[in-house]
């Protein structure tokens, strides 16, 4: 699968990184001028992934960020999934939809990702219930986050069968100003935790309390794609593609199996180098 090329797409970068991003597989960076053309050329090639893991294993699955710009995709992905260009038509039938992170409130809160994702796009192409996995609202029978990642956990490793983590072939991620992915913040228990789902609680952002993946159900995925906006993230970014330590900058611990592709607005490409 090939992205739309960015207005620049600073493959420098990568070369360049045979310091403390060597051992990343894949790693591409790539830059659209705005967050509206980032988020349809992110949509455009979300499609042609999904397409693309049909075509090899007769379904394919993607894992969901909430946010700004994820859910901005998300709309774009309902648009052009009502008439789809070649390579890019998915059987939305055959897709397992799973969350990134989710924050632990009632199923009808605003707040939840579940229900920006839903609204976005779930309810515009049929995805079939069974097939919709969102983490536990904090009114769906668990009295604690943690019981709700415990029980998401065992979700993942029954839909595997054998190992933790089914097969993910995309794992979309969103970034906060600070660097955090998922829910997984600066120097907190997350960043160090080594379960494929925890529970997060006391975040710096609110709602306080959350269900995360952890760092070792994002590396199972096939490939993470980061997406981010804004000027107000331009540092993290720049930290996180310099080598910062994960416990620093979460974002900078994001890596999948086959690929991880850091798709951004020039805005918050702003700070790395080589950007004019
Ligand atoms: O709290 C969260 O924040 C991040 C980033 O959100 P954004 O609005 O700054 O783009 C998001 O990726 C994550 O899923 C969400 O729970």
């Amino acid at each position: 699968m090939t992205l739309p090329p960015g207005d620049r797409i600073l493959a420098a970068l990568a070369e360049a990184a045979d310091g403390p991003l060597a051992d990343v597989p894949g790693l591409q960076v790539v830059v659209e001028p705005d967050a509206e053309a980032l988020a349809r050329a992110v949509a455009s090639a979300l499609l042609a992934r999904l397409a693309a893991a049909q075509a090899v294993h007769g379904t394919a699955s993607v894992v969901l960020t909430g946010g700004g710009i994820g859910t901005a995709v998300l709309r774009h992905v309902a648009e052009l999934a009502a008439e789809p260009a070649p390579g890019q038509q998915v059987d939305w039938t055959a897709v397992d939809v799973w969350w990134g992170d989710e924050r632990f409130v009632p199923a009808d809160d605003d707040e939840r990702n579940e229900k920006g994702a839903r609204e976005a796009l779930l309810d515009r192409v049929g995805v079939p219930p069974e097939r919709v996995h969102p983490m536990p609202a904090s009114d769906a029978g668990f009295d604690t986050p943690e019981e709700a990642a415990d029980w998401y956990a065992g979700a993942l490793s029954d839909a595997a069968g054998d190992g933790p983590v089914p097969r993910l072939d995309l794992l979309l991620l969103g970034m906060g100003p600070e660097g955090h992915v998922a829910s997984i913040f600066p120097d907190s228990p997350a960043a160090t935790d080594e379960r494929t789902v925890v529970a997060v609680r006391d975040c710096l952002k609110p709602p306080p309390t959350r269900v995360s993946l952890g760092f070792s159900a994002i590396a199972a995925a096939e490939e993470v794609w980061l997406l981010v906006s804004g000027e107000g993230k331009a540092e993290a970014v720049a930290r996180a593609l310099g080598g910062a330590a994960r416990t620093d900058v979460p974002a900078a611990g994001a890596r999948g199996r086959r690929a991880t592709r850091w798709l951004l607005d020039a805005a918050a490409a702003s700070r790395l180098p080589g950007a004019g």
